[in-house]
């Protein structure tokens, strides 16, 4: 059966990011790729120009209408922006209860422009992240979920999973990729496991859109798979890939891997 997947996000028009790079993802894993948009954003892999926020309403109205009609096997959500946006998202979650939730925290993008308000990371962590099945944050992001200073090694990475569980996520992936050293560690954390996922540490600065493209192939992938840890392992080793892949290809800095892969794959 090919899943039906569904990305609740903002866009990126360069196509490393956001809801474009997690509809190739989608396609990458054998999913029936799906969309909504929160956010209209002008930007590139070098920054963020400006955003046209999605009026709320208008976010539910697109999800409803699909909703209504079309069966959801797993959704990755993006980019909210705001608080009245992700409250939206959680009634429509409440109602229809898809399986197989994921949460991208995105708050900042890497190039340090912020896509979240906020006023909004307490209505992130209080009333959506109880409701997702994996949430996926970075470093930065768990920092900001806790309100406690950035990890600066893997050893604090077990404690700080533990402590974002305790948030109400059933599954927590803290991604290693902001620290340094030869391997890239991401931690597994829930039901009762405790996993480090460990990957060579690829020299680029192709990394544009690493977050996005990781959680939209573990929500392709979790409908097609026994279990969380198969989906997330598989992912990664399709994340380290494409990093790969984006250096053989040399065609200059800053592009996302997907756009790189996908052109040589
Ligand atoms: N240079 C790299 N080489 C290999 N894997 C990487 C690299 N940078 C990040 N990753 C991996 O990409 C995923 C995204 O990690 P991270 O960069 O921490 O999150 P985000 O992209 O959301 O900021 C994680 O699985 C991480 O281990
Ligand atoms: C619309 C949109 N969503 C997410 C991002 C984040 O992309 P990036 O800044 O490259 O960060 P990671 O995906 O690596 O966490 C974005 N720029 N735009």
């Amino acid at each position: 059966m090919v899943p039906n997947v569904l990305t609740i996000a903002g866009t990126d028009p360069s196509g490393g990011a956001g809801v474009q790079a997690d509809l190739k993802a989608f396609s990458a894993h054998g999913a029936y790729g799906m969309s909504v948009i929160t956010a209209l954003v002008a930007q590139t892999t070098t920054g963020v120009a400006e955003v046209h926020e999605v009026p709320p309403e208008f976010i539910t109205a697109q999800l409803v209408t699909l909703l209504d009609d079309v069966r959801v096997d797993s959704v990755k959500i993006g980019m909210l922006a705001n608080a009245e946006v992700i409250r939206a998202v959680v009634e429509v979650l409440d109602r229809y209860a898809p399986p197989h939730v994921v949460l991208d925290p995105v708050m900042v993008a890497k190039s340090g422009d912020r896509l979240l308000a906020p006023e909004a990371v307490g209505a992130l962590r209080d009333e959506l992240l109880p409701r997702v099945d994996l949430i996926t944050p970075n470093l930065p992001e768990a920092a900001d979920l806790l309100g406690e200073p950035e990890l600066a090694d893997v050893d604090g990475m077990p404690a700080q999973a533990e402590r974002l569980a305790g948030l109400g996520a059933k599954q927590v992936l803290l991604k290693g990729g902001h620290l340094s050293g030869e391997s890239s560690v991401d931690l597994l954390y829930g039901d009762g496991i405790a996993e480090f996922l460990t990957s060579e540490r690829v020299v680029t600065t192709n990394d544009h859109g690493t977050g996005c493209t990781l959680s939209a192939a573990i929500a392709a992938l979790r409908p097609q798979r026994p279990d969380w840890l198969t989906a997330v392992r598989e992912s990664k080793d399709y994340l380290t890939e494409a990093l790969r892949a984006s250096e053989r290809l040399d065609v200059g800095h800053g592009h996302g891997p997907v756009h790189h892969f996908h052109h040589w794959w």
